[in-house]
């Protein structure tokens, strides 16, 4: 169908003149009624920021270029980063820019229809956002547009302001209020969610039109009663919306403009299929608008079977970051089992008292993760196996405040414009980067600022590391809070909770604090903001090596008179069974310190196991005591995930560390792990129960063998425990398969040479 695409986008214009020629197409568009004029057949980008790729490319139809005042209230394009640099511009140029711009931005002198412009204004419209300037023109003139600009910057209204001003001026002229009146505009959403906040949009934005919401889930009645009263505005989801032109309820026969909403997830594979259905039952002659802050290059390939020379309007750029400029971005490195208990501390300390969305991989694990949580945080879950009815209530419930923590698949990942969400969670790695972009751009939107942590496992590190890389971000690693933090997180929220009693409540316990201080000073009021806060009991100790809840960490020192030999994990263990051998029995990790002055060690113990522990007396010259804090130690601490024993309770049946391997070796991990361990290499529990050697560690020798094996990549090679060599592999399941573990004669002999030179 189409031929040539053009594009907008900040890519583009640092590669070419400010003056960038588009093709164009005749339009039978009527001409357009903004205050600025269209004649021109060029549009002119103007660029007004310093900072290479930042998204700010807009397109106008004169030389004007926008204002600061136009960013403002949008992340990132705050005075602070608009760097702009004054030889840019003409000075003269810009006296006048700084009225005229006002109004190019100003909703209420672009000519829109008067009531169209009231109906903005009532809902704090007044000022256009980047990317709805830069659609709006291209988008009057009735071209067909493909456009991505980051999470939350409104690309809801680029797409909404035309084609409803066009529909207001349109209807307006032919007074089309007649019942039975078929839809001229179609957008289409992915989630029943999305498509109802996308109608909630349009109809308040147009509450003069009748705009239909057609999503599966509910009754057929409602909607096919809504249909044949006659009907603007459709904005559904493929499912429902094909189900209701089959059975004839939902004729698209007249339908002007199309807009794919979320765009690559609508022409993404399952989604597609359903999407060309309905499709083919638009009339050829139509605009088509496609929208999303992620835009891989397949989308705008398969666009064109769909698009007439579409024009691409681009304001994230492939080298920039493609998330949202508001949202921190954190990482945090947890262990599957310690990840839940983490989860409330995170919320309770990063999310400051505002909403949180957690994301989950499965439906399962977001039902059980929101129970958990909601022993002590209000949480709900939102996933595709809920009843429609109950989806709806949980996400109102949520904007409403009436719980502050979602957790949910994702389904809500795309799209959901819900006020306040502080904090972005996700628990489990998304799927891809693009998926990664839109759940943590449920924060930070319209300009807010917003944070998003990323739980990750040990395993997992090569993902985070391949998601800064195409996402263009920084994560900053950070530890779980410490007890200390979330104690005094909660005080904080406690005491902003205060200032919302109101103060006839207040009045009423005057007599009751005045007593109260009397008799127990402040103690009374530490008890009654300990009580608000969810600690009416202490905080229940929780490790410093893994963050699991019901751990205690404890520390061995030893005078060096005393002591027969360094320390190590084995002696640990051996030490503690002479002393209190339930503790030896329990023992879960054991980390030797760092500091060569101090003979130490670190372990973990269950809470109660470590309080008798506490309560035994000690050969002369040992200390244990309970720490707070992690002292510098041999290995760099909880990273390496080090297990001092393969521990009986452990069911994931995790793996020697390199000190116990030294140790304990023989007896118990086959003998490569030992070849391995001798040689110096840094062993680290899986996921997989695979041992990953990290390749940097191993030694010149190795390291040039596995890059020769691994072609320079950066493949873990695991273990085989049976055989006694090194093996490429990159799961536990790859490592126990016959057929892909590689047959001794397939490993290049130097390998074999090199282990036992090592060893
Ligand atoms: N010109 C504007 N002035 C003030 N607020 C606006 C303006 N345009 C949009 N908004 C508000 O900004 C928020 C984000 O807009 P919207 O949901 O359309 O973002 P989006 O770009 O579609 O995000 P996503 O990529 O996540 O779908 C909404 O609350 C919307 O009402």
């Amino acid at each position: 169908m189409a031929s040539s695409s053009s594009i907008i986008g900040v890519s583009s214009i640092y590669q070419t003149n400010p003056s960038l020629e588009l093709s164009r197409r005749p339009t039978a568009t009527p001409p357009l009624s903004l205050p600025f004029s269209t004649e021109k057949s060029n549009f002119h980008v103007h660029v007004r920021l310093r900072r290479p790729f930042l998204a700010s490319a807009v397109v106008t139809p004169n030389s004007s270029v926008l204002s600061e005042e136009a960013f403002k209230g949008i992340g990132g394009f705050g005075k602070d980063s608009l760097n702009v640099s004054e030889s840019e511009y003409d000075s003269e140029d810009e006296v006048e820019d700084n009225e005229s711009n006002e109004d190019e931005l100003a909703v209420s002198k672009l000519g829109l229809p008067h009531r169209l412009v009231e109906a903005l204004e009532k809902r704090g419209i007044t000022q256009l956002f980047p990317i709805q300037r830069a659609v709006l023109v291209p988008a009057l003139e009735g071209r067909d547009i493909i456009a991505r600009a980051k999470t939350g910057t409104g690309k809801t209204l680029a797409f909404g302001i035309p084609v409803l001003k066009k529909l207001s001026t349109d209807e307006e002229m032919r007074n089309t209020q007649r019942r039975g009146r078929l839809p001229k505009i179609l957008v289409l959403a992915p989630t029943r969610e999305l498509a109802n906040q996308v109608e909630k949009e349009m109809k308040e934005s147009a509450p003069y039109l009748n705009t239909v919401c057609i999503y599966g889930g509910v009754s057929y009645a409602t909607q096919q009663n809504a249909l044949s009263r006659g009907v603007d505005v459709v904005v559904g989801t493929p499912g429902r919306l094909i189900d209701l032109i089959n059975n004839n309820t939902l004729k698209l026969g007249e339908v002007e403009y199309l807009v794919l909403d979320e765009a690559d997830q609508m022409l993404a594979v399952g989604f597609e299929e359903d999407v060309e259905v309905i499709l083919e039952k638009l009339p050829p002659q139509r605009q088509s608008m496609l929208f999303s802050a992620t835009m891989p290059g397949w989308v705008k390939k398969l666009s064109r079977k769909y698009l007439n020379n579409p024009l691409t309007i681009d304001l994230v750029g492939d080298q920039d970051e493609k998330l949202a400029e508001g949202i921190k971005l954190y990482a945090l490195s947890a262990t599957s089992t310690s990840k839940r208990s983490i989860l409330g501390d995170l919320v309770t300390v990063y999310a400051k008292g505002g909403k949180t969305i957690v994301f989950t991989q499965t439906k399962r694990d977001a039902d059980e993760v929101s129970m958990a949580l909601s022993n002590s945080i209000s949480s709900e879950a939102l996933h595709g196996d809920i009843s429609q009815h109950q989806r709806e209530r949980t996400l109102n419930g949520f904007r409403q405040g009436k719980f502050t923590v979602l957790v949910a698949t994702d389904v809500a990942s795309r799209g959901l414009d819900i006020p306040n969400v502080d904090l972005v969670i996700h628990y489990e790695l998304p799927n891809d980067p693009e998926t990664f972009v839109h759940r943590s751009g449920r924060t930070g939107r319209a300009g807010k600022e917003g944070i998003a942590i990323l739980m990750y496992t040990g395993s997992q590190r090569r993902t985070v590391r391949s998601l800064e890389r195409d996402v263009g971000c920084k994560f900053e690693f950070v530890s779980p809070p410490s007890v200390k933090e979330v104690l005094e997180s909660s005080a904080e929220h406690v005491v902003a909770a205060l200032t919302g009693v109101h103060p006839e409540s207040v009045e009423y316990f005057i007599p009751t604090a005045q007593q109260l201080m009397e008799q127990q000073g402040v103690n009374s009021l530490a008890a009654a903001l300990a009580l608000l806060g969810g600690f009416s009991k202490p905080p229940s100790s929780r490790s410093l090596i893994t963050h699991e809840q019901g751990w205690t960490t404890l520390q061995l020192t030893r005078d060096s008179e005393n002591s027969r030999g360094f320390l190590s994990a084995r002696s640990v263990t051996g030490f503690l069974s002479d002393v209190y051998s339930p503790a030896a029995d329990e023992i879960g990790k054991i980390h030797l310190i760092a500091d060569e002055r101090v003979q130490g060690a670190i372990f973990d113990l269950p809470e109660e196991i470590a309080a008798d522990l506490l309560n035994q007396e000690l050969p002369p010259g040992n200390t244990i005591s309970k720490i707070t804090k992690l002292p510098a130690l041999q290995d760099d601490g909880p990273a390496g995930d080090f297990y001092g024993r393969f521990s009986s309770r452990d069911t994931r049946g995790t793996r020697g560390g390199r000190e116990v391997a030294r140790q304990e070796g023989e007896e118990v991990i086959g003998s490569s792990v030992v070849i391995g361990a001798l040689a110096g290499l840094y062993l680290e529990e899986a996921e997989t129960e695979a041992l990953v050697v990290h390749v940097s560690i191993v030694g010149a020798v190795v390291t040039e063998h596995l890059n020769a094996l691994t072609k320079g990549t950066t493949r873990s090679i695991a273990s085989s425990e049976d055989k006694g060599v090194l093996s490429i592999c990159d799961t536990y399941e790859q490592q126990q398969d016959p057929r892909l573990f590689p047959p001794e004669s397939t490993i290049p002999s130097k390998l074999h040479m090199a282990l036992p030179m090592i060893n």
